[in-house]
Formats: structure tokens, C-alpha cells, sequence
């Protein structure tokens, strides 16, 4: 039996990362009349879609008796500022899910001390459209029931990867919660060098961006793995392998030092 989603959830902080849950969530048909948004200056984006879906947007939190759920996403360095508003919306029975950076489970114990279930997640933005990928690790307070109904609302929006050992969610954060951007640079660099090559700047783009697209669509619906795609692209003495042997020496561990990178930042925004 599949696990219900919540019928009241809380979001604090409906910017980039927030609002792209919303909108995975409201896209699976989420109630939206369950849904209270706490933001204090919300894009006029989010203030029209709160007010076409009929989501309440700043409410008292004496006006909300349930909170099944409350999902916190500010910045991590407006921890201590949000944390006193962040108390008003927890209830006794109330899971908090943060996706803040760097933030350990300990550190937001300290300021919500009446947060007794707390999970740790670590979501990315392709939430918005199903396909996010997010890493998520348990309080201990977290009963079964809850630790379910978290896993159906993080899944409804794309796939989820549950980590007994909390501290492996900065590195979840460095490669997949940070890992959209590196791709879309990916298509920035391969755009700006079809330019070089040659194209008209539109077409490169176009191009590089359509690859991306149809490289990530091919490696959600095949079986195989990237190494035997890759393989699939290179034919013998051909363009890919002359292409290749330029990328593959340097890019791997190019590649570590970026998530090595964001990883450390990720440790220097705990506390
Ligand atoms: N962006 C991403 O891809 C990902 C982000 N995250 C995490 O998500 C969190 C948010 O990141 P992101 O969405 O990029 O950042 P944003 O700045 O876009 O979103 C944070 C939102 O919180 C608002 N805010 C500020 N103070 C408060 C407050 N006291 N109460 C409620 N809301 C407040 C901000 O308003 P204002 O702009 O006016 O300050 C903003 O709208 C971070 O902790 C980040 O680590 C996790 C995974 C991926
Ligand atoms: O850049 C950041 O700190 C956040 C966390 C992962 C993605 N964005």
C-alpha cells in the first residue's frame, strides 16, 4: 500500500528550491488548499500562484491547527533569523523536512527545540518537473508512519535516496543537490564552443542544449550503463573518440575537485 501524501504541509521560504517542490507537488495534484507558504517578501510569481491556487500565503500560525508536515528552505544562513516564525508552525505531531545546506539535524535541534521528528533532505531542482533526485536521512524521532509519508512526498517528485548516516549529506548535496548546475554549464560550455566551431550562436545553443536534453532522456529510459552509452556514440578511429581523448584525462578529476569543493562548503555552513 502506498504511503498517503500530507493533507496540510507548511513551506518556509518559497524561493528557487522551495517553489520548484511546490510546483512538482502541485503538478502531482496536491491538494493546494492544504498548502501554507511563509515567505516574507514572495516573488509576485509566487504571491499569483498562491492566489490562483488558492494557497494561503503568510497566515497566522494560530489559524493552521494541523501541520503534518513542514518543510523548511531559506537560505541556511537565515536559520537563526527564521527560527522563532519557524517554532510557531510546529505541533506536536508535525515533521519537519529541511533541505537546508550544510545544516546538520543537530544544528536545527538547537534553534526548534520543539521539532521532536526532523528528516534532513537534500533535494534538486528538477523537482519542479518530476525528475529531481534527493537524498534524505532520518531524525531519530521520526516514527515509521512519518518516515513514509516523507518518502511518498520526496518520491512524488522524483526519486529518493535514504542514507542511514546523516553525515553523508553533504556529499549527497555536492553531487546531485549542486549537480543540475554543473550540467547546465556543461551546456553553456559545449554551446559557446559549437560557437568557436563555427555555428551561429542560436543554433549552437540550440544544439547543445537539445543534446543534453536527449543524452539525460536516453539514460532515463535505457537500461545501459553510461560507460556502454558513451561506447555507443564512439565509433572506431571516429569524431567522439578524437573528441574524447582530449575530455577523459582531465575531466574526472576536474570533476572530483568541483564536488570536493561544494562539499567543504556544504561542512563550512554547519553550525
Ligand atoms: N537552489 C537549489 O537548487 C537547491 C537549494 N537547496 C537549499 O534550499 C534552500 C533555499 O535555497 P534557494 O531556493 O536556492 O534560495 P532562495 O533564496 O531562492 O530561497 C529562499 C527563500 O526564503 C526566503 N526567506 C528569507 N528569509 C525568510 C524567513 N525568515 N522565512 C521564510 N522565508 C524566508 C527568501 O526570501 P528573500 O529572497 O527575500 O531573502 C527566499 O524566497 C537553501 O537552504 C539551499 O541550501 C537544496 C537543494 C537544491
Ligand atoms: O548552492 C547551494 O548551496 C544549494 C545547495 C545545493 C544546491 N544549491
Amino acid at each position: 500500500m502506498t504511503s498517503p501524501l500530507p493533507q496540510t504541509l507548511v513551506l518556509i521560504g518559497a524561493g528557487k528550491m522551495g517553489g520548484a517542490m511546490l510546483e512538482g507537488w502541485l503538478r502531482i495534484g496536491m491538494n493546494p488548499a492544504g498548502i501554507s507558504l511563509i515567505d516574507p517578501k514572495p516573488s509576485d510569481e509566487m504571491v499569483a500562484l498562491a492566489t490562483e491556487k488558492g494557497m494561503a500565503l503568510n497566515p497566522d500560525p494560530a489559524s493552521l491547527t494541523s501541520v503534518e508536515v513542514l518543510v523548511l528552505a531559506t537560505k541556511p544562513q537565515m536559520l537563526d533569523t527564521a527560527a522563532p516564525a519557524v517554532q510557531a508552525f510546529i505541533r506536536p505531531q508535525t515533521l519537519l523536512i529541511s533541505i537546508l545546506a550544510g545544516k546538520t539535524l543537530s544544528d536545527l535541534s538547537a534553534r526548534l527545540p520543539n521539532a521532536t521528528a526532523m528528516i534532513r533532505a537534500m533535494p534538486n531542482l528538477p523537482a519542479s518537473v518530476q525528475r529531481g533526485a534527493t537524498g534524505a536521512a532520518a531524525g531519530q524521532g521520526v516514527t515509521g508512519a512519518q518516515r513514509a509519508m516523507a518518502d511518498a512526498l520526496l518520491r512524488s517528485i522524483g526519486t529518493v535516496e535514504w542514507l542511514d548516516d546523516e553525515g553523508l549529506i553533504d556529499a549527497v548535496t555536492a553531487v546531485s543537490g549542486s549537480g543540475p548546475a554543473y550540467v547546465f554549464h556543461l551546456v553553456e560550455c559545449l554551446a559557446a564552443a559549437g560557437k568557436q566551431a563555427g555555428l551561429p550562436a542560436d543554433i549552437a545553443e540550440r544544439l547543445a542544449r537539445a543534446t543534453i536534453e536527449g543524452a539525460g532522456e536516453l539514460l532515463h529510459q535505457s537500461p545501459l550503463s553510461p560507460a556502454t552509452l558513451r561506447q555507443n556514440v564512439t565509433s572506431p578511429a571516429g569524431t567522439t573518440a578524437a573528441g574524447l581523448s582530449v575530455l577523459m584525462g582531465p575531466l574526472e578529476p576536474l570533476i572530483v575537485e568541483t564536488v570536493a569543493a561544494a562539499k567543504r562548503r556544504a561542512g563550512e555552513l554547519s553550525g
